[in-house]
């Protein structure tokens, strides 16, 4: 890869710098079915074909909107400060919240070495760096990866809400944080492991959307509209 095309790297967090997609995946999983089985309307199991169709990479309360309007269940959508009891599109959210930030807790993170190594990378060089996350959690990650002194410029699910901007797959969390940067987006990276985010990158003109499988499969990541797919991100040290 050939770095001197541009002047910055986008990264979104979860699936890409850390494993914590695994974490997202695992507490929507329990969230879901259990909920699922709460009802008696008989529905199928939640299953990790939902997540990757409904719930990957979205803002909280988008992720339980698409997954439960897939079923045909529609509820009130509360506001974020519902406790997880209330049945809610909030309420499932802040549900789901608490099993993450448990295992967050007790098991903490370690990032994936290969994307530390091209960090590493990048700061050698001299390439500007953001992360851009849908999860408001992405500070807590961040810190308890220790990277969060890595970045200038995180746009995360608080950011977007208080900014009022749409999340992915919409462009526009990823437009901002170049705009904080100061580069233009045909000068900047993006490097995801959603559809939603590879449709994000996509519908913003980035200069180039990666898209690293992580369980997303890499012919999905592509017609998403990634420009090439990686299994690790070492894979992108070049020039
Ligand atoms: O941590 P939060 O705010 O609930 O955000 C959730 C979402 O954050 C994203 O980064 C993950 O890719 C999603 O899969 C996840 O559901």
């Amino acid at each position: 890869m050939d770095w001197t095309d541009y002047d910055a790297a986008l990264f979104d967090l979860d699936g890409v710098l850390t494993p914590t997609a695994e974490v997202h995946m695992r507490a929507w999983d329990v969230m879901f079915n259990a909920y699922l089985d709460e009802r008696d309307d008989d529905q199928q199991p939640y299953t990790d074909e939902d997540y990757f169709a409904w719930v990957d990479g979205k803002p909280r309360y988008d992720g339980v909107r698409s997954f439960l309007a897939s079923r045909g269940i529609t509820l009130p959508d509360g506001t974020p400060e519902d406790a997880p009891e209330l049945e809610t599109v909030c309420g499932l959210g802040n549900r789901k919240n608490a099993a993450f930030s448990a295992v967050l807790r007790d098991e903490g993170v370690t990032p994936y070495p290969a994307s530390v190594a091209l960090l590493d990378h990048l700061r050698e060089r001299g390439t500007a760096v953001a992360v851009v996350s849908s999860s408001r959690n992405a500070p807590a990650v961040l810190a308890a990866a220790g990277l969060a002194d890595r970045f200038e410029v995180v746009v995360d699910g608080q950011v977007a809400s208080a900014a009022g901007l749409p999340g992915k797959p919409a462009p526009d969390t990823y437009l901002y944080a170049a705009e904080q940067l100061g580069v233009t987006k045909d000068r900047a990276v993006v490097l995801e492991d959603a559809l939603s985010g590879v449709q994000s990158g996509r519908a913003g003109d980035f200069g180039l959307v990666v898209g690293v499988d992580r369980g997303a499969g890499a012919q999905p990541l592509l017609d998403g509209g990634a420009d090439v797919v990686v299994a690790e991100l070492d894979e992108l040290i070049g020039r």
